[in-house]
Order: C-alpha cells, then structure tokens, then sequence
C-alpha cells in the first residue's frame, strides 16, 4: 500500500493524480506488481477514489506513456544529471519520470509540468532537498531534449534489450525494430460489437476494421460509452477477436474454453451459439467474466478449476479453446508495465504449463473436432514451437491451416505452416493511431475422427 498521503483538500489542482501517478509507478518499477493490480479490484490504490474521471484518466495515460517511454526517458535524463538519478529518494526518480513525460508527450503546459514535479518531490520527506534539482532538470529537458532523443535515432531503447534480442533472433531485427516502435504508440479502443457494426463505428467516432472490430480512438472509462450498459459490445483488441472464429460455424456445438477469463472469447463463442463451459482457476476472474456475461445477456456454465486436472468423467468436448496463460510480450502495446515486469526466465515455466494444458486439452477432445490454441505472446516457445511438439507427440492431432479468407485477407497474418501470427507492426493505417495489432499466435488442430 502506497505509504504517501494523497488529495488533501487545499492541495494544487493536478498534484493528486501526479501523486497517484507515482505511486503506481514506484509500484511497477519498484515493487514489481501490475498496473492491472493497482489500477482495479481489491489491491488497488485508494486514492483514484479521490481523483475525477478526468484526472484519472490522465493519471493512467501519464503512467502508461513513461512505461511505454521508459528506455527513452532514462537516457535523457541521464545526458541531463551529471551525477545520475539520486539513489537516496526514489520520488525524486519519479518525478523527473512524470515532468520529463508531460514536456514530451503530453498535452501540459511546460511550466506546470515543472512545477507540479517540484512539488511532488518537496512533499517527499527524503526526497524533498531534490526539488532545486528537479526543477533545474525539467526545465533543461524542455529546452533539450529533441536534440537528446535525436541521439537515440536506430536504436530501440523502450524494450529491454533481452526481448530485442529474441525478436530479431526470431522475426530479423528490422521486423523487431518495426515491433519496438509499433509499442511507442498508444493503442486504439477495440471493441467486439454484436451487430450494426458501421452505426456503432459511427456512433463511437470510429472506423470498422477489416475482420469487423470496431476501432476508436475515444478515451478515459468505457462504462461511459454508448452500448455498455446495454451490452451492445466488448472491450478486444482485433488480434484477440480472431482465433475464436477458427472454429468456424458453432451454434449448438459444446466448446470448451479452457482460460477463459475475463471472457473476451467465452462471449464470442456464446454470441454464435455455441453452448460454452467456461473455466479459469482464478475465482476473481471468473467473477469478472460471469459479470461481463450478465452485461452482454449471454451464457455459459461457469466453473473455477485448474484446467491441468480438470475433466476426469466428462464427456468429450466438439471443440475446445485453450488461450493460455503466457508471457503476454505481444500486448505490451496496451500492458506496457509487462516489458518491465517479465523476464527471460518467465518463459519456460510458462511453456510447460501450456504443455500440460495442451495434453489436458487433446484428452477432452472429441475426434473429429477442434482444437484452437491461442497466446498473446510474441515468443516462438510459447507459439510454433509448443504446437510443432505437440504435433510430434501426439499423433492424433494434426493442423487444419488458417485461410487468408477467414481473417479478411489479411495473408500477411498467416505463416507458411497455416498459423495465426499477428505482430504490433500489422495492420498499418494512412494515420498510425488507427494502426496495430496485438502479438497473437493461433493455431487450428483436428482431433483424427
Ligand atoms: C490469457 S488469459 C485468458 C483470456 C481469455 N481467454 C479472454 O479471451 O478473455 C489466461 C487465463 O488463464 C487462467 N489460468 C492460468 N492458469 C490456469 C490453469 N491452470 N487452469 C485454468 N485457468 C488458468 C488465468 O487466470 C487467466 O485468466
């Protein structure tokens, strides 16, 4: 729980948010947890009930450009402190990270960005004798820093350098290079509309995408928007919309989704008419996702399980959807605390999870049917390569290839095996905000009948 107080009435208008903003920054960087844990549910931090909607939703923006800008804002501020980040108050840290942000890249006066920033570091206990620093600091960075970033030109300092190196490994390093700076851009709003799809892309001041996502670039909470009360649509990236259509036609087929929550494909596959078992072994989550159902009038039977032992005298499913959990390197774009979170370690033992869940899933499967494997992850172990050993294990299964015809035409989505390959650079757009896609690998296998 952050230690610093927040709000207090007769505080500057903005100061709160950048507080907040730094807390959950510490929190990130320091601390290790998710934005995703800070920002909602039970652990999350106490002061964004103070904040309105509007700050709030700069809070979130700020911190998720200096996460998005990170490499890129260290090296200025580095070239700008003679002798480095002071390592005795980290608020100070922080504070440079928040006033550098806004003078970049967001719509802030410079000034008020100065001053904001000085006065988060002097009601800081231990960082507060740093405040003639920041402000001396910021105010070089206004005047700089272009010249600064220009030194960075052909390098891409916003990844960690181990992710880099695994997706030049794999992709080449220009692909690699067009992933790192299709992260740099904040993301669209995606939404998965159940009809009308041009009058709710006109209504939201959007665009329809080719595979039929509605794209918009509105922002701050979707609770907001027209149609979510209603249950109108859903909120999911466009990657993320296709590997529940591999199944094809499924009204009345019994299909198993194996990591379902919070449910962007459960509802997907109960819209069509697929009569859905919906499992996840987190209880919160599947609260989330049977919340989301009841919004959008949908069903599906509900169970909390850990899907590795799940199944034993069930009968066998027609189809099953296993979205595993993964690294999630190809959401960065929308998580981007992840490329800061994650490490190169993580991989493995999250590739014999999804081997186990593999197995699990070809065991609950009817033959003659369908078995869709999906990771929003960018690294090949948690792709290709799980489905290639899966292949050579289990004879029983073998790939039915993905069609450029059943996601739009877009072939350039598709590898020469018949997979699902989306990256961050696809999808480019006349302008770049309409732009991108998450990393998503797919995978489409039949049980031998
Ligand atoms: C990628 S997310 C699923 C996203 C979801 N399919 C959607 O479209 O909204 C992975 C999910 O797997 C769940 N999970 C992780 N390990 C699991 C296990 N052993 N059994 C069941 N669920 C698991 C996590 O709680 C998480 O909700």
């Amino acid at each position: 729980m952050p230690s610093t107080r927040f709000a207090p009435p007769s505080e500057v208008p903005g100061l709160a948010a950048r507080r907040i903003a730094a807390d959950i920054l510490d929190g990130v960087l320091l601390k290790r947890r998710t934005l995703d844990d800070q920002l909602d549910g039970a652990a999350a931090h106490p002061g964004l009930k103070t904040l309105s909607d509007r700050d709030r939703a700069l809070m979130r923006r700020l911190v998720a450009t200096i996460l998005r800008r990170l490499g890129t804002l260290n090296h200025v501020l580095a070239r700008l402190l003679d002798r480095g980040v002071p390592t005795d108050a980290p608020r100070a840290h922080s504070a440079l990270l928040i006033g550098a942000a806004q003078i970049l890249w967001m719509d802030v006066p410079d000034h008020a960005a100065v001053d904001l920033s000085v006065r988060l570091v002097q009601s800081d206990r231990r960082a507060s004798r740093y405040a003639g620093l920041v402000n001396a600091v910021l105010r070089r960075c206004a005047r700089e820093a272009a010249q600064l970033i220009d030194e960075l030109q052909g390098q891409s300092p916003d990844v960690p350098s181990w992710l880099l190196a695994r997706w030049s490994a794999h992709y080449g390093e220009d692909t690699a290079r067009k992933i790192a700076q299709a992260l740099g851009e904040e993301p669209s709003l995606d939404l998965t509309v159940k009809s009308d799809h041009e009058a709710w892309a006109t209504r939201l001041h959007g665009e329809v995408l080719p595979t039929g996502t509605v794209r918009t670039l509105l922002q701050g909470s979707v609770r907001m928007l027209p149609g979510y009360d209603d249950g109108q649509w859903w909120v999911q990236d466009a990657a993320a919309a296709l590997p529940a259509r591999l199944f094809g036609e499924v009204a009345g087929q019994r299909i198993l989704d194996l990591c379902a929550a919070p449910g962007g494909k459960t509802a997907q596959l109960a819209h069509a008419g697929a009569i859905v078992t919906a499992i996840d072994r987190s209880p919160n989550r599947i609260a989330r996702l049977q919340e989301n159902l009841t919004r959008l009038s949908l069903k599906a039977e509900t169970v909390v399980a850990d899907a590795t032992e799940w199944g034993d005298g069930h009968s066998l499913y027609d189809g099953i959807l296993l979205d595993a959990p993964c690294s999630s390197t190809g959401t960065i774009r929308r998580h981007p605390d992840i490329a800061w979170l994650k490490q190169d370690s993580d991989i493995a033992a999250l590739c014999d999870l999804q081997s186990r869940l593999l197995r699990k899933a070809s065991s609950l499967l009817r033959p003659g049917g369908l078995l869709v494997y999906c990771t929003c992850s960018l690294e090949p172990e948690e792709g290709e390569q799980a489905i290639a050993a899966l292949l050579a294990a289990d004879s029983s299964l073998s790939r039915v290839p993905v069609t450029a015809s059943e996601v739009a035409g877009l072939s350039e989505i598709i590898t020469a095996q018949g997979e699902l390959r989306t990256l961050p650079c696809h999808l480019p757009h006349a302008d770049p905000r309409f732009a991108g896609l998450d990393g998503f690998y797919a995978a489409r296998l039949l049980k031998a009948p």
